[in-house]
């Protein structure tokens, strides 16, 4: 990618698009094409297709879907299959249509079989059965990354597809019911803090463990990527290790300063108990992580604060 490449950053006001945006920046980089979804609904495949012969961007990162946590995933099943579906048959017809260099698609690490081998290797994928809650959220992940590997296929495109880890960092969504298991934490041990309150509740059982990668690392992760990896399949982003929802429960006590007890909602669903990514690949690439669990947990609960009652709900 070059200073002048046009670069279109699809879902630029979330999370990962933001922390793209920055990187970008950063780097040097300015022509960049961005639109917020009252602009541009990457749902409707006319208004795509219009943006993308207006704009002839010639490269994309595909940061926009639906998204959220496991109570939202297994709530909304129907939203997060069509939507996403939706987005990026979209994103990736009119890429090809209109001549873009090159494309990231976002998947997610929620793709692999529940029970699969741990650490998780690429070639996983479709070995199993899904994580039932997540299920078509991880159908229309899969649909992406087969689709991309498709237009390689017939068409040539250089379409590529990173698998991230479970993310956390700046702008993240704090939605009480529909946020990720960090981003709720963050916020309930500051609330209980600040309320005093003598006890808070965990969902499912705590055993279940997660791998977590700060969003600005997986941006880097992004960058990288972009200008080094040209190959069909996919490359799995994230740290290598993983914790218990008790030991990141216990982390963010501690962070936050909460004095209280916890407790464990068993009603809440456990999900896929553990999935930690085999990052063989990305670092056979030439790409590690920076941030650890700690550092970049107080970043993130700097940023929560930093935005009080404006802070994002999604
Ligand atoms: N968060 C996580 O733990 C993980 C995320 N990912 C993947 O990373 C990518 C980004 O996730 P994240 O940044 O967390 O998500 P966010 O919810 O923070 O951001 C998603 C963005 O997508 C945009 N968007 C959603 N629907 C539409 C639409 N119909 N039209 C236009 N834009 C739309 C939103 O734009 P607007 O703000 O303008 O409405 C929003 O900014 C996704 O592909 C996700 O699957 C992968 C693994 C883990
Ligand atoms: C990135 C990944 O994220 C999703 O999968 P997930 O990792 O299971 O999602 P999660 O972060 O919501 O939960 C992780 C674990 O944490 C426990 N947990 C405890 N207490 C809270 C809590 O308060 N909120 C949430 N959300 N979870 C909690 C929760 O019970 C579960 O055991 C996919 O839907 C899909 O979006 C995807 O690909």
């Amino acid at each position: 990618m070059d200073k002048s490449s046009k670069i279109y950053i699809a879902g630029h006001r979330g999370m990962v698009g933001s922390a793209i945006q920055r990187t970008l920046e950063k780097n040097g980089y300015t022509n960049l094409v961005v639109k917020t979804s009252a602009e541009l609904d990457l749902r409707n495949q006319a208004v795509v297709s219009e943006f993308f012969e207006t704009e002839k961007p010639d490269y994309v990162f595909l940061a926009a879907a639906k998204v959220g946590g496991i109570i939202a995933n297994n709530t909304y099943r129907a939203d997060f299959l069509y939507e996403n579906l939706q987005i990026q048959n979209n994103i990736i017809h009119s890429s090809h249509l209109n001549g873009v260099k090159k494309l990231m698609f976002l998947g997610s690490s929620c793709i692999y079989p529940k029970m699969a081998p741990q650490p998780l290797k690429e070639d996983y994928l479709l070995t199993g059965p899904l994580e039932e809650t997540n299920e078509p959220y991880a159908i229309a992940k899969i649909a992406g990354i087969k689709m991309c590997d498709a237009y390689r296929a017939q068409f040539g495109c250089n379409y590529i597809s990173v698998m991230p880890t479970n993310l956390y960092g700046f702008n993240d969504n704090y939605h009480p019911q529909n946020s990720h298991v960090l981003p709720a934490l963050i916020r309930r041990f500051h609330e209980a803090a600040e309320q005093n309150l003598p006890t808070v509740t965990i969902w499912g059982s705590g055993s279940p463990k997660r791998e977590f990668l700060f969003a600005d690392d997986l941006a880097e992760a992004c960058f990288y990527l972009m200008q080094n990896y040209n190959e069909p399949g996919l490359v799995n982003i994230g740290t290598g290790e993983d914790i218990s929802i008790k030991d990141l429960a216990l982390l963010v006590k501690e962070i936050t300063g909460y004095k209280g007890e916890i407790d464990f909602d068993h009603t809440k669903p456990d999900g896929t108990p553990r999935k930690l990514m085999d990052v063989t690949k990305l670092h056979n690439a030439g790409w590690r992580h920076k941030i650890e669990l700690a550092e970049g947990i107080k970043l993130a609960y700097q940023d929560f604060l930093s935005k009080g009652a404006l802070v994002a709900e999604r």
